[in-house]
């Protein structure tokens, strides 16, 4: 059985946190998923949460994003912008006749609504969304008929077109080739330095290595936070992705 206590401590102290989480626990119905998690997301640094299949990343994000709802326990946000969410499948299904303009436009309407027109500055927002994810030769291209790299990028310039300053991505980096995961990775780094808080769910090592901190979970209990080089060793990554 998985020890916890080596993996505890977290250098993120020293950082001020966005979100700071107590005892929490939650899941879907009928199913507890999270189970009394103590942590926090450091503000103005990229937070990977890390885990086998199943240990409750996604789950810890949809809480993060508020999309799910802790059944018990505390969660506290310190900020009061509403955070930006690229879930694995983006709410824009395929089927939807979208442009990937459109989509990642649809970024916009949280603050301007949905039958309002984007001002000026929301259009310039929308470009430099999509200059900064390499997808501006894309523009006009329906969303359904992208490779699925195309269409993550997409969706991560929507999120990043909300311009939150927290951005919650899950999987952003899978299906894209490694020009792509780096120029996602170099991003990252550079909206940290921008002023937003970033925080991804990830099986990719290398972009959970070049996080600033780290949040391991197994079986839905946080078994480790801590900066990558403390928490991903050989030995961890062993224990934890051994079958319980
Ligand atoms: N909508 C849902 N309804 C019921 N159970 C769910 C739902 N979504 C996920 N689960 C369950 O919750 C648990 C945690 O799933 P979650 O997606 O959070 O894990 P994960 O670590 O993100 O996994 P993966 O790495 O495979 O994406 C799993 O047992 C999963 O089957």
């Amino acid at each position: 059985m998985f020890k916890t206590s080596p993996l505890s401590p977290a250098p993120s102290q020293e950082r001020t946190p966005r979100i700071r989480f107590t005892e929490l626990c939650a899941g879907y119905p009928g199913r507890p998923v999270l189970h009394q998690l103590d942590g926090e997301i450091p503000a103005l640094a990229t937070t990977a949460l890390v885990g086998p299949n199943g240990s409750g990343k996604s789950t810890l994000l949809g809480v993060l994003a508020g999309v799910i709802h802790p059944t018990s326990g505390e969660l506290h946000h310190e900020g009061d912008r509403p955070p930006a969410f690229v879930p694995q499948r983006g709410a824009a299904g395929d089927a939807l006749p979208l442009t990937v303009r459109q989509t990642v436009e649809m970024g916009r309407w949280g603050e301007r609504g949905l039958w309002r027109r984007l001002t000026r500055q929301d259009r310039a927002t929308v470009d430099t969304a999509m200059e900064r994810l390499g997808i501006t030769d894309l523009a006009t291209r329906q969303l359904g008929e992208l490779s699925g790299g195309q269409r993550q990028r997409a969706l991560i310039a929507q999120g990043l077109a909300q311009g939150s300053d927290l951005l919650l991505l899950d999987e952003p980096t899978t299906g894209l080739d490694p020009e792509a995961r780096e120029r996602i990775a170099t991003l990252l780094t550079e909206l940290v330095s921008d002023g937003v808080t970033v925080v991804q769910a990830t099986h990719d090592l290398e972009a959970a290595r070049s996080a600033n901190t780290c949040l391991l979970l197994r079986d839905g209990r946080l078994a480790g936070q801590g900066s990558p080089e403390q928490l991903l060793t050989a030995s961890t990554l062993t224990q934890i992705w051994q079958p319980a």
